[in-house]
């Protein structure tokens, strides 16, 4: 039995450059592991592919993207290798913070050690990418550039350490149909990637938090008004920068000190916000 820690992440930039013949979107993204997390818990055994999951309303059949990455490494397995999968989700669904992507990653990395695979890091990033965008960022986590269409990745050094509060509105938002309302001429404000690598690499968190951009609240905030009234109030409350993650909807806060994190999440939690999270940097 082997157990892996799915961690979800956030976008500190998110730029969308154009779409691809492919149907895809170009980006340049800035990606930051946090330890909001699934645990998964993969047990061997013959033949089949079985998962449970903790919540309602995520299937564990052939439809689940940990069960996909099971099925993608069974290829590699001596013949009849089977697993149970226990996914205990913690990761809000549909949020913008690659929960799914994540535990996809987790179960790559773990069957990969208890199927004794040997498979290398890089040549588990290419399976990876078969199964999502953002599931090659999650096999490594940490601080990273990632281009293509996200899963190309180059090291970026750590974000300094802060707090992250994360605010879940009730939206779940698909990713697909956020993509395909996307207008570059109506992007907004872009972020500067190398603005931001430069403050990385100064481990200046002033410099990163007043540079967060993300393309894609020109899409779904219109949609969802919700998004920049937690945006609003986060920065009201204090934290040094608000953004939503990815397709969202969810909000992250870059947040100094603990203390200041908890109360940030305390006000936005009697203000009816449904999930919030304080987490610190992977
Ligand atoms: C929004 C982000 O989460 C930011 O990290 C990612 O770009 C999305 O990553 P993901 O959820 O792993 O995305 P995928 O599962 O690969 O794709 C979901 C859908 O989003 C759209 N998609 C995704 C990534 C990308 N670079 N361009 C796209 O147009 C495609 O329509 C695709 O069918
Ligand atoms: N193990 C899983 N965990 C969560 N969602 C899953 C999983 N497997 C499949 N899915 C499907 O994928 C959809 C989106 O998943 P996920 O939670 O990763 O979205 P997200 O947080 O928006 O991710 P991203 O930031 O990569 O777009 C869910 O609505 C669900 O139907």
């Amino acid at each position: 039995m082997l157990t892996v820690q799915a961690y979800a992440k956030i976008n500190l930039a998110l730029d969308v450059l154009y779409k691809r013949p492919d149907g895809y979107h170009e980006v340049a993204m800035i990606m930051q592991a946090v330890n909001l997390a699934d645990t998964v818990t993969l047990t061997s055994q013959t033949g089949d592919i079985t998962l449970n999951v903790n919540i309602l309303g995520l299937p564990g059949d052939a439809s689940n993207l940990a069960y996909r990455a099971a099925a993608l490494l069974q290829e590699y397995a001596e013949p009849g290798q089977g697993v149970h999968i226990e996914l205990d989700k913690q990761i809000p669904l549909a949020a913008g913070l690659a929960g799914g992507s994540a535990d996809a990653a987790a179960v790559l990395k773990g069957l990969n050690e208890l199927w004794g695979l040997d498979l290398s890091l890089d040549e588990l990033g290419k399976l990876a990418a078969k199964l999502g965008s953002d599931v090659p960022f999650c096999l490594y986590n940490g601080t990273k550039l990632a281009t293509g269409r996200g899963e190309l990745l180059a090291p970026l050094p750590a974000l300094p350490a802060c707090y992250v509060v994360l605010a879940k509105p009730a939206i779940e938002v698909p990713t697909a149909w956020v993509y395909r309302q996307f207008k570059v001429e109506q992007a907004g404000r872009r972020p500067d990637i190398a603005a931001m690598s430069k403050y990385l690499a100064e481990g200046n968190l002033a410099g990163v938090a007043a540079n967060v951009a993300n393309v894609l609240e020109s899409v779904t905030i219109p949609a969802y008004p919700e998004i920049a009234r937690i945006k609003d109030h986060m920065l009201a409350y204090g934290a040094m920068a608000a953004l939503m993650s990815g397709s969202g909807p969810t909000v992250f806060g870059i947040v100094g000190c603990r203390d200041q994190a908890e109360a940030i999440a305390g006000r936005l939690r009697d203000e009816g916000v449904p999930e919030v999270f304080v987490a610190e940097t992977v």
